[in-house]
């Protein structure tokens, strides 16, 4: 364990601390987090793959309602505000509550043992944040250890955090109403001062997904596209796909592909240099996780691995099918926990790039090779399927539009990650294509293995070799067959037992599409996409 100097604990006013454990290695935040006398959510379960197992309460995913963004100086004219129009997940805070919920965390964490841990966020060393943790839970500083990019040497440690997060999840904010926020529980940050406070949610998404929302405010405004998606390359280092897509919808699933090297699962760059990772590791979701079918993630699972809300019996099995607490079940695992990834979880610019949708109408094709117009259309629409359990209140497979397939952690207007993004793309000549992990006729979800298919032709080519087809309506060029892949879900009416009932389900997601993306038609260069959408 690497020193640290108390004092600085008192600077951000953190007082009576009587131990810190900085940057604390595996070995000690295992026996931190098992140890005897742990109860509640604190309390971890070593389990028989070797994994600790953690439960987090009453917030087993993302509380976006909750999240609020200091309404300052630098964010009034910056940030993408929540409105009547247009509703999001940005919601201003003031600055006397600002200090309401820094004073909460700060009270919370006084007077305690404390676990901080420094770590990056961005794998490119000219614009990573430090990014310290202040926390007072063992495994959270685990999670955090997982998640961020572990410091390599002395000089690393030595530098100044350009960020603080400040995590209260054993705390509540009692006058919340008189404050203006929404519930005892709040996520607020503050983009001048750089920081972070949680409070009252202990789901560790929050802390990986808070700092992402960061690097989205902060990296487009230097010229950097900041995308959610994962990315892989081939066993070269080069041709690189990344992988759009809302929670659930596969990026962690399909990026995670033994032919292919792992950048990152999640969250991404794309700079003049290429594509890079933001994170140190993998966040997985683990509900019916099959050994057979994603022998990977589930190899991931072993010691310093962490598990979020898995059932698992006294003697540590683990029951991956049980939901009884969540679908979000989750684990969080240093990213060489995989065997091939790509050294410095950076690569050169994208070739491919593949919009993931999980269609919960049964709508779209399970693949579609879009137009560059067509492009930014379903880039800036991000239609999907929220899926259950990753947010509060969702407890079924609830179709969305989510711009930029991501529009919970955008913290700028999304055309300005649609433009970063098409700057990119035109530049190198990335194509994109749009798959659709969710529902067809059938009525369940395409399966991995089809997909994996789709994913394989689209980038080993064969999909551009393909005959094709046009699916009316949304004007979709799609391939007739692919090896490996089922021939009869590639039109998705042949999933039907009449193609008048996908006709009927097709018109009514038009309709959505074309209402959704008014929003976007009060400029000459949102106007011009609406040609690109479908047609009723
Ligand atoms: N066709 C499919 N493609 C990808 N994932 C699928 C598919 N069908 C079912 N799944 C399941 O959906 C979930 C995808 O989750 P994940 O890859 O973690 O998504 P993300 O990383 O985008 O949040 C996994 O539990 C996976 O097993
Ligand atoms: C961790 C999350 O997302 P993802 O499933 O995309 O990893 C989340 O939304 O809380
Ligand atoms: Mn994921």
């Amino acid at each position: 364990m690497a020193k640290f100097d108390k004092s600085v604990l008192e600077k951000y006013g953190i007082t009576g601390t009587t131990e810190v454990l900085y940057n604390p290695s595996y070995e000690e935040l295992f026996a931190e987090e098992t140890k005897e006398g742990l109860t509640g959510f604190d309390k971890g379960q070593e389990t028989e793959l070797g994994a600790v197992n953690v439960m987090t309460g009453v917030y087993t995913g993302r509380s976006p309602k909750d999240k609020f963004i200091v309404d300052d100086e630098n964010s009034h004219g910056t940030v993408w505000w929540t409105s009547d129009e247009y509703k999001n997940d940005n919601h201003p805070a003031t600055k006397e509550c600002w200090d309401a919920v820094k004073e909460i965390a700060k009270k919370e964490l006084s007077n305690k043992k404390l676990y901080v841990v420094d770590g990056f966020c961005g794998a490119n060393k000219d614009t990573r944040m430090k990014v310290r943790f202040i926390v007072e839970v063992a495994w959270q500083a685990h999670f955090v250890t997982n998640m961020f990019i572990r410091p390599q040497d002395e000089a690393d440690l030595e530098q100044e955090p350009d960020f603080i997060v400040y995590n209260a999840s054993k705390a509540k904010v009692e006058n919340y109403k008189e404050l203006g926020l929404n519930s005892e529980t709040a996520v607020v940050f503050n983009v001048t001062s750089k920081e972070q406070v949680i409070i009252n949610t202990w789901y560790g998404g929050e802390m990986k997904k808070g700092m992402f929302s960061m690097m989205n405010y902060f990296l487009p405004l230097k010229g950097i596209a900041s995308m959610h998606c994962s990315a892989n390359c081939d066993m070269n280092g080069e041709n690189t796909a990344i992988f759009f897509g809302l929670s659930g919808t596969g990026k962690t699933t399909l990026s995670t592909d033994p032919k292919r090297r792992l950048i990152g699962d999640d969250e991404h760059g794309w700079d003049d240099n290429g594509v890079f990772n933001f994170e140190g590791g993998c966040y997985a979701k683990v509900i019916n996780l099959d050994k057979e079918s994603e022998p990977d993630i589930y190899n991931a699972i072993r010691r310093d691995a962490l598990l979020e809300n898995v059932t698992v019996a006294e003697d540590g099995k683990i029951d991956f099918a049980d939901k009884s607490t969540t679908e979000n079940t989750r684990v969080s695992y240093p990213i060489n926990h995989i065997n091939n990834i790509q050294p410095g979880s950076s690569a050169p610019a994208a070739k491919q790039v593949i919009f993931l949708s999980a269609d919960a109408f049964g709508v779209l094709p399970p693949v579609s090779i879009l137009t560059p117009e067509q492009t930014k259309y379903y880039f800036l629409s991000g239609f999907t399927a929220k899926l259950a359990g990753t947010e509060r209140g969702i407890t079924e497979p609830t179709p969305t539009f989510s711009a930029c397939f991501g529009q919970a952690f955008l913290e700028l207007h999304p055309t300005k990650y649609a433009e970063e993004l098409v700057k990119k793309m035109e530049k190198n000549g990335a194509k994109a294509y749009l798959v659709n992990t969710g529902w067809n006729g059938t009525g369940k979800r395409i399966s991995i293995r089809d997909t994996r298919g789709i994913i394989d032709a689209i980038l080993g080519g064969d999909i551009d070799k393909a005959p094709t087809k046009q699916i009316p309506m949304f004007d979709f060029t799609v391939p007739t067959e692919l090896p490996g892949v089922d021939t009869n879900i590639l039109d998705p009416r042949d999933t039907y037992t009449d193609a008048a009932q996908w006709e009927e389900k097709a018109k009514d997601l038009a309709a959505r599409f074309i209402k959704n993306f008014a929003k976007y038609e009060g400029n000459e260069a949102g106007k011009a996409l609406v040609a690109a959408g479908p047609k009723l």
